[in-house]
């Protein structure tokens, strides 16, 4: 049986956020709701999460003894890994010792790492990816993209939102592809993951929710990509028969593999009826903000019931709709939205602004949420809801 008791008192059922930005915000508005005693914490001051939780620290969350300190301190009854710059094999000590980490202190650790998953997948579990190499030296490297072949992919094995990635074409991209990859990425320089190019028709992410009532599937979500950061993202974006026959069954396979309760963004590539994995998020993902639009229940409302042990008996999609990122570039520790009455002019359309006390470079800001009579409509709706609001630095 579940029991919920009164946030801040002696019964209250606490839930610790590592990372609190926009995915964070959405789940813990959530957990609110359900009464849970919230507790945010990230490596800066106001985030978004933090705004709507009980209270907040701010720590590196990469420093093994400032993330347990926290830990210990507030005994929480779950800690939900919101970003993958955690220090994750912290986290299998401290799971190790008692502590629930959402949905496995070994999903988040092996998935925080490329490396990691990407063995998981295709060498344990048989999952088709694209071919890969690993480097750690230029020298390496150079050998890596040689036995790929080009056009090949460059990733940091620890980065997030395209950070520190590229697509080498030619020779000439080889070496700055490197250089690229070294400034990218989140935790210490070096390693890198060489992917080969699939050519895929589309790409999608299969939001799948491990629960107590065993696995549910949402609508396969569609989205676009530009410098391997979200830009576009729709439900539910079409597919064969046989092609969701195997995302589920790839989904499935990967989740059940990790295990734990919460929600699992599964990325696939899907060319024809083949369909590739090409990574996971053990949480919310990015492209499935559109969930809180095209759903009853969103991914991050799935993602609060799943954790806490809750019934998920369906997940109600209500037809065509579409996400467009507000990703403005300026600096500011103060920005302001304005035309804000223009985007929400038009029926069916939502908007989030996420909050984030400062903009330095390019950032992702907030989200404009549309429903439209197909894809398509749907897609141009977010799309000129987005490009309304003006951001002031
Ligand atoms: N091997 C590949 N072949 C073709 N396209 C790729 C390949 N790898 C990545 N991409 C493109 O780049 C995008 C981002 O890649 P990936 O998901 O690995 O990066 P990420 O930094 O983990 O992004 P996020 O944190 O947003 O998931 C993919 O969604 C896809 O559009
Ligand atoms: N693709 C992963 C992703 O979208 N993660 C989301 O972005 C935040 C970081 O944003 P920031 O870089 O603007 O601080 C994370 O906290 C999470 O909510
Ligand atoms: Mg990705």
């Amino acid at each position: 049986m579940v029991s919920i008791g009164t946030p801040l008192t002696g019964t209250a059922f606490r839930v610790l956020f590592c990372g609190s930005g926009e995915l964070g915000k959405e789940v813990v508005i959530e957990l609110q709701r359900l009464g849970v005693e919230v507790i945010a914490v990230d490596r800066y001051a106001h985030a978004p999460a933090m705004q709507v939780a009980h209270r907040s620290h701010v720590i590196n969350m990469l420093d093994p003894i400032e993330l347990r300190r926290v830990i210990e301190l507030e005994k929480p009854d779950l800690v939900v890994p919101e970003i993958e710059a955690i220090a994750t094999p912290e986290l299998v000590k401290l799971e190790e010792e008692g502590v629930r980490v959402i949905p496995t202190a070994r999903a988040v650790n092996l998935t925080m790492n490329r490396e990691g998953i990407r063995r998981l997948a295709a060498e344990t579990l048989s999952l088709p990816t694209s071919p890969y190499r690993f480097a750690d030296s230029l020298e390496n490297y150079r050998k890596a993209v040689a036995e790929i072949g080009m056009p090949c992919v460059v990733k940091p094995v620890m980065s997030s939102s395209g950070k520190g990635q590229s697509t080498v074409r030619s020779d000439s991209d080889i070496d700055a592809a490197w250089d690229y990859s070294q400034q990218g990425g989140r935790a210490g320089q070096g390693r890198v993951i060489v992917e080969g190019f699939v050519d895929f028709d589309y790409e999608i992410t299969l939001l799948t929710v491990r629960h107590a009532g065993g696995v549910s599937f949402c609508e396969p979500v569609g989205h676009i990509q530009e410098d391997g950061d979200y830009r576009e993202s729709w439900q539910p974006h079409p597919m064969s028969r046989k092609a969701l026959d195997r995302a589920q069954e790839i989904a499935d396979k990967v989740t059940g593999d990790l295990g734990g309760y919460g929600i699992f963004g599964v990325e696939l590539f899907v060319k024809g009826d083949d369909v590739y994995f090409s990574e996971v998020s053990p949480r919310p993902h990015d492209t499935g903000l559109v969930t809180l639009i095209s759903q009853d229940l969103s991914e991050f409302a799935l993602h609060a019931r799943a954790i806490l042990g809750l019934p998920i008996p369906a997940i109600r999609q209500l037809g065509p709709s579409a996400s467009a990122v507000i990703l403005p570039t300026g600096e500011s520790r103060q920005p302001t939205f304005t035309h804000i009455e223009e985007a929400l002019k038009v029926p069916d359309t939502q908007l989030r602004l996420f909050g984030k006390p400062e903009i330095a470079g390019r950032r992702r800001m907030g989200v404009a949420l549309a429903k439209g009579e197909d894809v398509e409509h749907a897609r141009a709706l977010a799309r000129e809801a987005a490009a309304a609001v003006k951001v002031e630095f």
